[in-house]
């Protein structure tokens, strides 16, 4: 299988807080990889160090065959291979449906308004936005507005796409249809990476689930093991608790 990303003995303290000790896992080209966990464990800063919002404070980010946190590597060329989802859509307001899905790849891919404007068709097309093109973000629901944001980091043709808790901010009649994208997109092969509150995607769409614990991988398998068999005291208590609360 071709490793994608590797995080190697990753660190990342704040201040006197470490956050992050020593995680270590990959992602597999095709691979869907849940991160689960309770709040405050760190997932959210690790999607974040994958993707240099946040510095870490020591350890390796592979890619390529290359440790990406030295200094003398090209980190936009690796930024731009990432596909990002935030829990905010972040969208620009004054830009319609279609610009929002057309700004980087011509400003950063260099691609030519035309060939912008097609990817991006394709990629609404995917997410169920196609009639939506002219819309501003203030007049979609959050639903339609995460599917938008999903289109836009797909347009970019990312070797990977980071999600970090993309339904957390939804109302909840709008979850399903974002996770119904997703799990469209993870059945098409796409390589994903998932800081998520929601097991019952965690449970029938991942490939692996990586379990995190006051900022460590306390356990990772394959669904079936983490929800069914799970190995430590702490993995059980958290899905015990997170389960019952529905
Ligand atoms: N910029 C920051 N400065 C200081 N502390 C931070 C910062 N960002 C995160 N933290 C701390 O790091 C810890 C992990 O936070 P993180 O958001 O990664 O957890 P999480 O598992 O994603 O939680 P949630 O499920 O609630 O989003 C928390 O104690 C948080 O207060």
């Amino acid at each position: 299988m071709e490793q994608v990303i590797a995080i190697q003995h990753l660190n990342k303290s704040f201040g006197q807080h470490e956050v992050l000790k020593d995680i270590n896992f990959s992602v597999y080209k095709g691979e869907v990889v849940c991160i689960i966990g309770s709040s405050g464990s760190g997932k959210s800063t690790l999607l974040r160090c994958v993707n240099l919002l946040e510095k870490p404070t020591g350890g390796q980010i592979i890619y390529q065959a290359k440790n990406i946190l030295d200094d003398n590597h090209n980190l936009t060329a690796y930024r731009t291979k990432l596909g990002m989802v935030f829990q905010q859509f972040n969208l620009f307001n004054n830009h319609t449906v279609l610009g929002n899905c057309t700004i980087g790849q011509m400003q950063v891919l260099k691609r030519t308004k035309a060939e912008a404007e097609e990817i991006a068709m394709h990629y609404l097309k995917v997410v169920g936005m196609e009639n939506y093109i002219h819309a501003r973000p203030r007049q979609l629901s959050g639903g339609q507005k995460q599917r938008v944001a999903i289109a836009r980091a797909l347009s970019m043709e990312p070797d990977v796409m980071l999600f970090d808790e993309p339904t957390s901010a939804l109302d909840p009649e709008m979850v399903g249809e974002v996770l119904k994208v997703m799990k469209e997109l993870a059945e098409s092969g796409l390589t994903m990476l998932v800081v998520t509150h929601e097991m019952g995607f965690a449970k029938e769409v991942a490939d692996r689930v990586v379990f995190m614990d006051k900022g460590v991988i306390a356990e990772e398998g394959n669904p079936e093991q983490i929800f069914n068999t799970p190995i430590q005291e702490r993995t059980r208590e958290f899905l015990k608790r997170t389960l019952e609360k529905g």
